[in-house]
């Protein structure tokens, strides 16, 4: 069988230098392209998978010209809102043969980690976020906080819980953001590189769920993953549960 042929945008940065590295170790799989800011798109022309790590202000309109070329996407870029996903899943239904997986986190502890807050969700009226990344990181909160927020509110909602209780906000941000009435909070430090609590809480007793990203290789197992996954399945594949067939 044909290698498949993989173009990474943001190719030069933290995670795209990585997904390079990844694909050509990887049995399979082969790179045919790199794009950064400025760059050509056209440049991976030939690939059948497009890598997207760039930046929320890019990745809508690198997916409006992948799509539109025929282009497979996985995508590891965050800043996806429930609007942002309608407009993408739009875009796959006018190109049926084509299939763009979005995933806010790509390492198994991650992935693992949001299902399990997923499942406690129903268990516990109090619960909170605390993500901890780099200090370069672009977007707060993160997108697996963001997501993880979602599911978690979800799942409440599922199991007919009422909101947080304990969501008492007159303060100058210190109770962090709220996401679907689930407070997060967002520290940036050096030395970190990616790292999330969820913490759950009833009376007498808390669970807390954590999970620690200390290299950016965690994340590449899932990707690879995911290209392989993708150029079977066309249509919009979200985070990474059905990838891994859980
Ligand atoms: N889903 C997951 O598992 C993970 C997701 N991420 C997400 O991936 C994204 C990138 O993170 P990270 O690698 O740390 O960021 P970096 O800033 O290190 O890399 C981004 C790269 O994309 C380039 N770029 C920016 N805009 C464009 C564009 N329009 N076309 C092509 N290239 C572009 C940048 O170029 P330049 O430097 O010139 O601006 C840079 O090389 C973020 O949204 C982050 O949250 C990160 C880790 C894991
Ligand atoms: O920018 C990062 O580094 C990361 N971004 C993703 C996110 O926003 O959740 C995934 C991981 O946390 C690393």
């Amino acid at each position: 069988m044909s290698e498949i042929r993989v173009g990474v945008f943001g190719a030069s940065g933290r995670m795209g230098s990585q997904v390079v590295h990844a694909v050509d170790k990887a049995e399979g799989m082969t790179i045919v392209g790199g794009v950064d800011i400025g760059e050509p798109r056209e440049t991976v022309g030939p690939a059948q998978v497009i890598v997207d790590f760039t930046h929320p202000d890019a990745v809508m309109d690198n997916i409006e010209w992948a799509v539109s070329h025929g282009i497979n996407m996985v995508i590891g870029t965050t800043g996806f809102t429930p609007e942002r996903i309608a407009r993408v899943r739009e875009l796959v239904e006018a190109h049926p043969k084509v299939g763009v997986l979005i995933a806010s986190n790509f390492g198994i502890g991650a992935i693992l980690m949001m299902r399990f807050a997923e499942i406690a969700a129903k268990f516990y009226p109090s619960v909170e976020i605390i993500e901890l990344h780099h200090p370069n990181k672009v977007d707060a909160p993160s997108g697996t906080a963001a997501t993880t927020a979602r599911r978690i509110a979800a799942a409440r909602d599922e199991a007919g819980l009422g909101p947080v209780p304990d969501a008492t906000v007159h303060d100058d941000g210190a109770r962090g953001a709220v996401i679907d009435g689930i407070h997060v909070h967002g520290v940036r430090l050096q030395g970190l590189v990616a790292h999330q609590e969820v913490l759950f809480g009833q009376a007498g007793e808390t669970l807390t769920i954590r999970e620690d990203s200390y290299d950016r290789v965690s994340f590449m197992p899932g990707v690879v993953a995911g290209i392989r996954h993708i150029v079977a399945h066309p249509g919009l594949t979200l985070e990474m549960d059905d990838v891994l067939n859980f």
